[in-house]
């Protein structure tokens, strides 16, 4: 089994007394930022002037530009959105770079695909947390957390997996476990787990379930209940006790459609979609096809996110979720976010 590393195990007083940079304050930045100051680290966040930059000054942080507070930072991690790290790390933080700091990433991305070529003189590592930002803030604030892996790309003080530990267990990864990986292997699997099962794999399902009643002359509000509302009560299941555990809470009617039916929707040709989709990413396909649709101004992306809004589901979802009190609480706080085209 890989070796798990928990808060106990991880002495934090490398990282003591050193400045931290979080640059970007969206999904990840303003986790990274609030937990680790609340850990009792020295943090500053480097942004430009706007939305972010109110609400981290708001929020009681130390705020400056991107250029600053990398200068005075000794820890400076990226949490700028993938596609724009690579122009803001050449025109703010590349010159603010001294000798022993230490550039971190929560993904490998820029670096496996050599979109950004640090100095040699400096640590290069990630603390990757394996799950929504928002949510390593708010379990940290319930006194929990999410897990992260840590990779070492370039360890010049030879400190680096001490930094990257120290770290990880101040944004609350230590309370839930840590792993540690390689660039390439951070990035190739983060990229595969969002693309073909977290989130295009389970948004497909859900639709095509969604759908599928939907054609068959079934009530919309029934088929959003059963095929998208239902499925976080029976992740929640599987999160807390695996599958077999999900599956003593369902009635043996459903654990015989989930054995004889589930590999009816999900079979060796699903699998062999998902391989052609590792593939694109082991090759750099998909990376490239990315940065060139970017350099588009996003024609393709910004389509199908419009059409994905207009689908039925939303619309009903939206509906529904607002005669929900305990749903609507999250939901309206995550549409002022949406709304103002920001993550946090
Ligand atoms: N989202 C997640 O939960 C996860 C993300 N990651 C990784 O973490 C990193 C950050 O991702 P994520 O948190 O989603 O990013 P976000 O899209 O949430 O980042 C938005 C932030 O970046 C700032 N920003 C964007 N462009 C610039 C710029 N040119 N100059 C200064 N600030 C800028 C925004 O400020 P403004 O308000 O001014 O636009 C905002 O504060 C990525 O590498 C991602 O792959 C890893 C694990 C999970
Ligand atoms: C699952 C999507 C993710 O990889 C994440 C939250 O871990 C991301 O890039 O946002
Ligand atoms: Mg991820
Ligand atoms: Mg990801």
């Amino acid at each position: 089994m890989a070796k798990v590393v928990y808060n106990d195990q991880i002495q934090e007083d490398v990282l003591k007394g050193k400045k931290i940079a979080i640059i970007g304050y969206g999904s990840q930045g303003h986790a990274h930022a609030l937990n680790l100051k609340e850990s009792g680290f020295d943090v500053v966040v480097g942004l430009r002037k706007g939305k972010s930059w109110d609400q981290a000054y708001e929020d009681g942080l130390d705020v400056k530009t991107v250029a600053e507070a990398s200068k005075e930072a000794d820890v400076i991690m990226i949490l700028l959105p993938d596609e724009n790290q690579p122009q803001v790390y050449k025109e703010s933080i590349e010159a603010n770079l001294e000798e022993g700091n230490a550039l971190v990433f929560a993904h490998g991305f820029n670096i496996h695909y050599s979109q950004i070529t640090p100095p040699e003189n400096v640590d290069v590592f990630l603390v990757a947390p394996k799950g929504p930002g928002h949510l390593v803030r708010r379990t940290f604030e319930e006194g929990a957390g999410v897990p992260a892996l840590y990779g070492i790309y370039q360890d010049y003080t030879g400190n680096a997996r001490e930094l990257a530990l120290a770290y990880a267990k101040g944004v609350g990864a230590g309370r839930a476990g840590i792993l540690e990986t390689t660039f390439q292997e951070e990035t190739e699997t983060d990229l595969f787990g969002e693309q073909a099962v977290l989130c295009g794999g389970a948004t497909s399902l859900v639709k095509a379930g969604f759908e599928t009643l939907v054609e068959a002359g079934y009530q919309p509000e029934v088929a959003y209940f059963e095929c998208l509302h239902e499925l976080k009560l029976i992740v929640d299941l599987m999160y807390e006790s695996g599958l077999e555990g999900m599956r003593y809470s369902i009635s043996d009617t459903a654990q015989w459609g989930d054995f004889v039916s589930g590999p009816r929707v999900i079979n060796d040709e699903t699998k062999a979609r998902m391989k052609d989709v590792l593939t694109d990413i082991q090759t750099g396909k998909f990376a490239k096809d990315w940065i060139l649709e970017n350099q588009a101004n996003r024609p393709q992306f910004n389509a199908i996110n419009q059409a994905e809004k207009n689908h039925l589901i939303e619309k009903v979802g939206r509906e529904l979720r607002d005669l929900m009190p305990f749903v609507k609480q999250r939901a309206n706080a995550k549409k002022e976010v949406v709304s103002d085209d920001s993550n946090n």
